[in-house]
Order: C-alpha cells, then structure tokens, then sequence
C-alpha cells in the first residue's frame, strides 16, 4: 500500500515550510524522498533544480538530520564539529564552533563523546553540526524531539535567523508553537494531496 499518493509541495527558496500531521501518515517518508535517501515509486521531485541527492553538489547545499546520526569513535563532541567543518572546507575557529556549542549548552561537554551525552544532549548536538556547516537548504525531521522547552525556544530562534539570512527550510514536527516560533509555514501532511 502506498505511503504518500497524489502529494505536492513546494518550498519557495528563502522559506519555511513545516509539515505536520498524525504518526504514520507520511512525513519522514516525505522528507527522506526530498532528501533523496528514499526513492518513490513513481511522481517527480525537484530540489535546488535537481534529482535529489544524486551529486556532491547537492550534499554541500543541503544539511539534514532525516537520517539518525552515527558518532566516530573516540572523537569528542568539540571534535566532531570540528570535522564538520573542515568537511565543508570552514576553518573551525572561523566557523565559530566554541560559539555553536556554547549556543546549544553543549560548551560543559565539549571534551565527552557524544555517545555519553543525554538523549537531548545529543539530538542538540545534531542540530549544532547542521546549523554550524553551510547549507542552502535545511531538512529536519522532528527538531524539537526530546529538547526541553528553553532547548525548543533556542532552536526555534536560531532556525528564525537561518530563514533570515536566505536560508530555506523544510521540516516535519508535532509542536505547532515551535514551528511558529521558527517561522516556518505550517502545513498538514491531508493538504498536500492533490
Ligand atoms: N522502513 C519501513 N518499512 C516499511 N514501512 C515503513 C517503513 N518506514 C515507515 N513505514 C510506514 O510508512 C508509513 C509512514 O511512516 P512515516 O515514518 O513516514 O510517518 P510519520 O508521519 O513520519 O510518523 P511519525 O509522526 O510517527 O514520525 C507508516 O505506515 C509506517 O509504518
């Protein structure tokens, strides 16, 4: 049985979109077709002009936590968002990595490996490397899952000042004030079938 059937969506660049709607109805599905980890069966997806996730181009534009980071072992929390950076060819003291960290409460945890790291400590971690690198286009699923509510605010804010300043955003959450706070639209996942 089909997942996602008759569904069209469109992200004006330089925009928000949040999709929200009931457990199961499709949202990750959607957001891993966008991101090209998934592919459809059939319907045609465009993103940045292109096939999703087919090139290196396309990686350097877009960051995105659909799929559950993996920690490299041994390397500390400061370091990996050192190697995030250096991925994208930033140097890290430029990039401001002690800022990101201190932004997201992590600065106490800089030298622990992220595996050690509370549940909410990680998924801060995870929104830090992908608000720390560059990007066009930012897809997140879930962002607010498992941060407390000043965390919530924080990343709210700073997803805000990333729409601001050009970015675009597409993401699924169950938390309609921080998808405001963020400044994202809201959408329902019923009112994107055609
Ligand atoms: N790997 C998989 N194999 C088979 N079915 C899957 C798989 N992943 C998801 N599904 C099914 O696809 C449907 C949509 O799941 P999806 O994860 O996209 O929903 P969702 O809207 O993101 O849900 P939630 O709000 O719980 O995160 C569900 O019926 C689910 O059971």
């Amino acid at each position: 049985m089909p997942v996602l059937a008759g569904v069209a969506l469109t992200v004006p660049a330089g925009t928000g979109v949040c999709v929200t709607g009931e457990n199961g109805i499709g949202k990750s599905t959607l957001l891993r077709c966008v991101s090209g980890l998934q592919r459809p069966d059939g319907g045609r997806i465009r993103v940045l002009g292109a096939a999703p996730g087919g090139s290196p181009g396309f990686w350097a534009a877009v960051a995105t936590t659909v799929e559950p980071p993996t920690w490299y072992p041994g390397l500390t929390t400061r370091e990996h968002a050192e190697l995030v950076c250096r991925a994208h060819g930033q140097d890290p003291d430029d990039a401001g990595v002690d800022e990101a960290l201190e932004r997201f409460g992590l600065s106490g945890h800089a030298d622990a490996i992220p595996p050690s790291l509370s549940s909410g400590q990680k998924q801060r971690l995870t929104l830090a490397l992908v608000l720390l690198r560059p990007s066009t286009l930012l897809i997140l699923d879930e962002p607010e899952q498992r941060l407390d509510s000043d965390g919530r605010a924080a990343v709210a804010g700073m997803l805000a000042e990333y729409l601001a300043t050009g970015g675009s955003l597409l993401m699924a959450s169950h938390d309609e004030r921080f998808a405001e706070a963020s400044g994202a639209a809201l959408t329902t996942m019923a009112s994107l079938v055609r």
